[in-house]
């Protein structure tokens, strides 16, 4: 069973106990019943679901409950919290930090999804402003070092690797200590795989980490081998000192859950999972967050990370402009960017608190960055004095001949696109001003909360009129039913057609942020 089937079918079990008339014994039997059997499915290690069924039973004293009228939560909060252990060895991941030299060695079978994995980390820590080197010490494989080449090139990543050289542990000498000369702050290395644990694989690994030293080491496991990954992650265990796993090929069709909770079960945390073959598939990984999120319950932490990475704060001119209630096409542009910047929307769109995976079917992600791209040109083919106007510029209709000319989009979806500029205009107008909400911030206020949504302090939350102040402004925004219905538009759904979608990503941070200020504090999960 898939990681969203799976989820499906949890939540539904614990919804169905909602309905129960009679919480007894014999409903919460039922109910482990299901969940243990859907887990299976998914490949979890038997041992490690038959402690996750004693441990429930032990929580969930029936005799203690009898008179409680919170049982189905008390219930409902142990499950999660197991379903939470089975993927989390409680211990802190390795971070690198920023300003030092920080070296990454990458081992894994051959076909693993190392060599990918390499570049989608660098390019996770390129957009947080690192300075990040790949290197390839893989001699084994012919190909490899073309193949991180290409990705490290298409990631605009610096790289290094020698076809005249042999010896890989010469190569990540070498990679390490030019990277390390040029100052950079984090120097990921690649190594070679076979397709067996064999003895020469593990000895390889361990002269290169003799030799460079690496900070943290991070065992890459391919998430669709089921139940044989409780020996791998092992046996690699055993023999290298593994500091974090990532697991690949949590999309499609990958159970996950014998990769998963096989390396939980090693001691070493799982820091990212891979879902897809591009750059941006990687999703980091945390229990809490994970398991809110298969359960189709969000990921208030990821949302919140993910603007921080948009790094709104540097929008200085966009962050004085809303704070007049001003809201230019610019303005407008730059937020598609970041949005582009951010990766498939999808994912974005995964975190948001109610977004099931059934609500997301018939999302198209690939159309919608088509549709964003082709609005970028239509920016593109604008005046810079068109671009820093409210748009009216183009009631001259040969003005809007000439973008549709240039840009190859019809005019008809500029004018759907200049309309939704316009209605979130208004909100910014409404909002902005001496006397809207984002006109009592002063501007050095919005970039700190631009910069860090999730831990608003109190003084700027007294600024906008603490909590009650933030609510009006949700309600400004038409409440979290706006929210809801410009997830619909973003998604092309309810008619609202391409200008509909795009009225929704014009929307997309503000909402962010303001579901960030709401829920307060959601950045300090991780
Ligand atoms: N769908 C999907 N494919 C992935 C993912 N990660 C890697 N792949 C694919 O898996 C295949 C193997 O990936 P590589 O990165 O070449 O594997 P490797 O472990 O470096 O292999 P060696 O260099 O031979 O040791 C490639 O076709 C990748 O595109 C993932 O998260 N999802």
């Amino acid at each position: 069973m898939v990681l969203n089937e799976l989820g499906t079918r949890i939540s539904s079990a614990l919804q169905a106990l909602s309905k129960e008339p009679v919480i007894d014994e014999k409903a919460v039997d039922a109910l482990l019943r299901e969940i243990c059997g859907a887990l299976l499915e998914s490949d979890v290690n038997v041992m490690l679901v038959h402690k996750l069924r004693q441990n429930v039973k032990k929580r969930v004293d029936m005799g203690a409950l009898a008179t409680s009228g919170n049982k189905r939560k008390v219930i409902q909060t142990a499950v999660f919290d197991e379903l939470c252990s089975l993927v989390d060895p409680g211990v802190q991941p390795w971070k690198p930090r920023k300003g030092k030299q920080n070296v990454i060695m990458f081992v894994g079978l051959q076909g693993s999804g190392k060599t990918t994995s390499c570049t989608k980390l660098a390019a996770y820590y390129k957009r947080k402003g690192m300075k990040v080197g790949l290197v390839c010490a893989d001699t084994f494989r012919a190909g490899a070092f073309d193949q991180l080449k290409q990705n490290a090139s298409r990631a605009h990543i610096p790289f290094y690797g020698s076809y005249a050289e042999a010896d890989p542990v010469q190569i990540a000498m070498d990679g390490v200590a030019q990277f390390k000369d040029s100052k950079f702050e984090l120097i990921i290395v690649d190594t070679s795989g076979r397709h067996k644990q064999e003895a020469e694989l593990f000895a390889e690994m361990e002269q290169i980490a003799a030799a460079i030293k690496p900070d943290n080491t991070i065992f890459v496991m391919d998430g669709t081998i089921g139940q044989a990954a409780d020996s791998q992650a092992r046996a690699f265990k055993e023999s290298v000192d593994i500091g974090s796993i990532i697991i690949t090929k949590m999309d499609g069709h990958a159970k996950g859950g014998g990769a998963i909770s096989a390396v939980a079960a090693t001691g070493s945390p799982i820091v990212f999972i891979g879902t897809g073959e591009h750059v941006h598939d990687l999703d980091q990984f945390s229990a809490r967050p994970f398991v809110s999120k298969m359960l189709g319950m969000g990921d208030i932490s990821g949302l919140v990370e993910t603007v921080q990475d948009m790094h709104l704060e540097k929008n200085e001119d966009m962050m004085k402009n809303l704070a007049k209630g001003v809201f230019t096409l610019k303005d407008m542009r730059d937020q598609l960017q970041n949005i582009l910047n951010m990766g498939p929307l999808n994912k974005l769109m995964g975190m948001v608190p109610g977004m099931s995976p059934e609500m997301m079917k018939g999302f198209d992600a690939d159309e919608s960055t088509r549709r964003l791209r082709s609005y970028m040109s239509v920016f593109d083919s604008m005046t810079e004095i068109e671009l820093n106007s409210d748009g009216k510029y183009f009631e001259d209709e040969s003005r809007l001949r000439r973008v549709a000319r240039g840009s190859g989009v019809r005019p008809v979806e500029i004018q759907a696109l200049l309309h939704q500029h316009r209605q979130f205009g208004q909100i910014v107008k409404k909002m902005g001003g001496p006397k809207g909400m984002l006109g009592k911030m002063n501007p050095a206020a919005m970039q700190q909360m631009a910069k860090n949504p999730g831990a608003m302090n109190p003084n700027m939350l007294k600024q906008m009129g603490g909590m009650g102040g933030m609510q009006k402004m949700i309600q400004q925004m038409g409440g979290m039913g706006g929210v809801q219905n410009m997830m619909k538009q973003m998604m092309g759904g309810g008619g609202g057609g391409a200008g509909g979608g795009l009225g929704g990503l014009g929307n997309m941070q503000e909402m962010m942020q303001q579901m960030m200020g709401g829920f307060g504090g959601g950045g300090s999960q991780r």
